[in-house]
């Protein structure tokens, strides 16, 4: 390997040469940074540390938690209550916003995040992420409110994941393109691994569970038989098929070698527009697939273009390569909508 450009490096690097983060941007992102460091410490002792398993609670979407869940969440708080730049912060775990105590002049930013996402996998040792996201904090005459969080996700400052996996790797856009950094243990230091990522506007694999296939809409459907129908059918080629029901470990893929990710509204619960929360993860995702190439909508309209009611609204999503979103977008423009 060439020279090694820590983090750190690279964010100064971005605030000296393209202006595109301000100095308090690059710590507040360098302590989520640190935190997503001890949330792997915790992730990789599993048994060892007695991190396996559920605790006795619901969070405020009423899923069981994880012990790793509410851990994520409060090495998150912890470190970033006395170290950022926030006047407050949002998380998928709890049920409404956290502010940022005696902090002067207040902080100029807001923080989102899904501490740990992926819980499914926690217990079967299969790859577990963190998403997060930075709002600038628009109002800075008065206090915080839920309603300074409900921005459009186009408005984002910064975002990025953790992923906790065969190597712990960040990933991050601050809105100039997206790069990757492996965590090197040994150093203790995140190292970059991967600049200017880009996702192949064409691809043969998609990521969709397909045990709810009988509850889709008609264009999904429509979607999905034309990639399994392989070579003999309209598309005349093969797709394969990957689904880790981690969203950072499939969205990693994607920006890896490509493909197409669809969490799309189904009629298991018709009222609500999707599982996946608009804020925590769709947002933060949709902002780094774009910045890599690619691109993200709810099947109907661009992610980032969405403007939140609550802060724990759930959203459908299609990301990834740019010409398959793009046909599955088409699909359901061209077909009446069944979502109300
Ligand atoms: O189990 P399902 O329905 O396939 O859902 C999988 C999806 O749910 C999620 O696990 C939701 O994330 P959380 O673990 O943070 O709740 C996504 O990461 C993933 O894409
Ligand atoms: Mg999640
Ligand atoms: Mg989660």
């Amino acid at each position: 390997m060439g020279q090694r450009i820590s983090l750190t490096q690279y964010l100064v690097e971005q605030q000296r040469a393209n202006n595109s983060i301000p100095p308090q941007l690059r710590l507040l992102i360098e302590v989520v940074a640190r935190a997503c460091k001890r949330i792997a410490i915790s992730v990789n002792k599993g048994a060892l540390g007695d991190v396996l398993g559920s605790a006795d609670s619901e969070n405020v979407q009423g899923e069981v938690q994880k012990k790793l869940d509410i851990i994520a969440n409060e090495v998150l708080i912890e470190a970033n209550e006395w170290g950022g730049h926030l006047a407050a912060m949002a998380s998928e775990e709890m049920d409404s916003i956290h502010l940022v105590p005696n902090r002067f002049p207040q902080g100029e930013y807001l923080l989102l995040f899904d501490p740990l996402d992926g819980s499914s996998n926690i217990d079967v040792n299969v790859s577990i992420g963190t998403i997060f996201s930075v709002l600038r904090k628009v109002n800075n005459h008065r206090g915080v409110s839920e309603e300074d969080f409900l921005q459009p996700g186009k408005q984002q400052a910064a975002a990025g994941y953790c992923i906790y996996g065969p190597q712990t790797t960040l990933v991050l856009t601050v809105g100039d393109g997206v790069a990757m950094f492996t965590l090197d243990r040994e150093m203790g230091s995140w190292v970059l691994t991967e600049d200017n990522v880009k996702i192949p506007a064409d691809t043969k694999e998609f990521a969709i569970n397909m045990s709810n296939m009988r509850h889709w809409d008609t264009p999904v459907k429509r979607y999905i038989d034309e990639c399994l129908a392989g070579e003999e059918g309209p598309r005349g080629k093969n797709f394969n098929m990957r689904w880790i029901a981690s969203m950072v470990a499939d969205v990693h893929r994607i920006l890896t070698r490509g493909g197409i990710f669809m969490y799309p509204w189904d009629k298991r619960e018709p009222g609500k527009a999707g599982k996946l929360r608009l804020m925590y993860e769709a947002n933060p995702m949709a902002f780094i697939v774009e910045q890599a190439g690619g691109a993200a909508t709810n099947a109907r309209q661009r992610i980032l273009d969405l403007t939140p009611t609550k802060l724990h609204e759930r959203v459908a999503v299609v990301l990834g390569s740019k010409n398959e979103v793009e046909r599955v977008t088409a699909y359901h423009l061209e077909a009446p909508s069944q979502n109300g």
